[in-house]
């Protein structure tokens, strides 16, 4: 039997001075190797989900553990554990990529020379030693994302999360990310990420779960979803026909 490696139990988060959940009493376990999708319209609750997971923002109520740790007990090991790509760029433009690379690194405890040579290897990957110089500043949007990327793999995470990892990039960029991915994750790492783009998700996610006003209302494997819709024949005809009913049947 696979292993589980994330379980959430009953997790909500209502913001201060909120009236509604952004997330509310949310259940869902996510198994070694998996590549997990978080789909949802604006507003759903994707960004928060991930957030509390990442430890980026504290829950209201419920429970989770990556890897059976807790940020409560063993914040440092949960933290060692995972990576987190964000949606907004994390980067620092007047360092270089290198230097943006080898500061992310060392706050995962790398040094030295084994430092400088992952970070070289992984500017090679995504088609970026010719940049490893250039300040991150000067970069096209495309290649800041995949210097976002590879700030959040360098220390190898077992898990990790990457919150609309391709928005505003260009096809070359995409397909570079997405194998990279995929690289990753025949490698064993286990993958959540969040994104608009319903065709990529079909291709890429194992498992999907579709929010909606903080709430998961349908979750299962692209096919299996596309199957319980009649006439559905894609991902964005499931989306479609649930949220047009307003997700209001589950
Ligand atoms: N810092 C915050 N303070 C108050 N409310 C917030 C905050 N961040 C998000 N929200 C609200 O929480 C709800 C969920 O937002 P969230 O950003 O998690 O959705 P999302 O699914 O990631 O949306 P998008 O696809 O637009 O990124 C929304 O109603 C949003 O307005």
């Amino acid at each position: 039997m696979s292993k589980i490696v994330i379980h959430i139990d009953s997790l909500s988060k209502k913001y201060r001075g909120s009236q509604e959940f952004a997330v509310e009493n949310l259940s869902l376990t996510i198994v070694q190797g998996e590549i997990f999708g978080l789909l949802g319209p604006n507003g759903a609750g994707k960004t928060t989900l991930i957030s509390m997971l990442c430890g980026l923002i504290t829950p209201s109520e419920g429970t989770f553990t990556i890897h059976d740790f807790s940020y409560h007990e063993s914040p440092k090991q949960l933290k060692a554990s995972i990576g987190v790509v964000p949606q907004d760029f994390a980067l620092y433009p007047s360092l270089t990529a290198k230097e943006n690379l080898c500061y992310f690194g060392s706050m995962y405890g790398l040094k030295g020379k084994m430092l400088g040579d992952k970070a070289d290897a992984a500017l090679a990957s995504l088609g970026l030693a010719g940049y490893k110089d250039k300040q991150v500043g000067t970069f096209s949007g495309g290649m800041k994302r995949r210097i976002n990327l590879l700030a959040a793999v360098l220390h190898e995470p077992a898990v990790l999360f990457l919150d609309e990892p391709t928005v505003g990039v260009d096809v070359h960029s995409k397909k570079a990310i997405m194998g990279y991915l995929l690289e990753l994750n025949a490698q064993g790492t286990t993958i959540v990420y969040t994104s608009h783009h319903l065709q990529e998700a079909q291709e890429f996610c194992t498992r999907v779960g579709i929010i909606e006003s903080g709430k998961l209302w349908r979750i299962g494997s692209p096919e299996a979803l596309i199957a319980s819709i009649p006439q559905a024949n894609n991902l964005e005809d499931v989306f479609i026909d649930l949220t047009g009913r307003g997700f209001r049947d589950g």
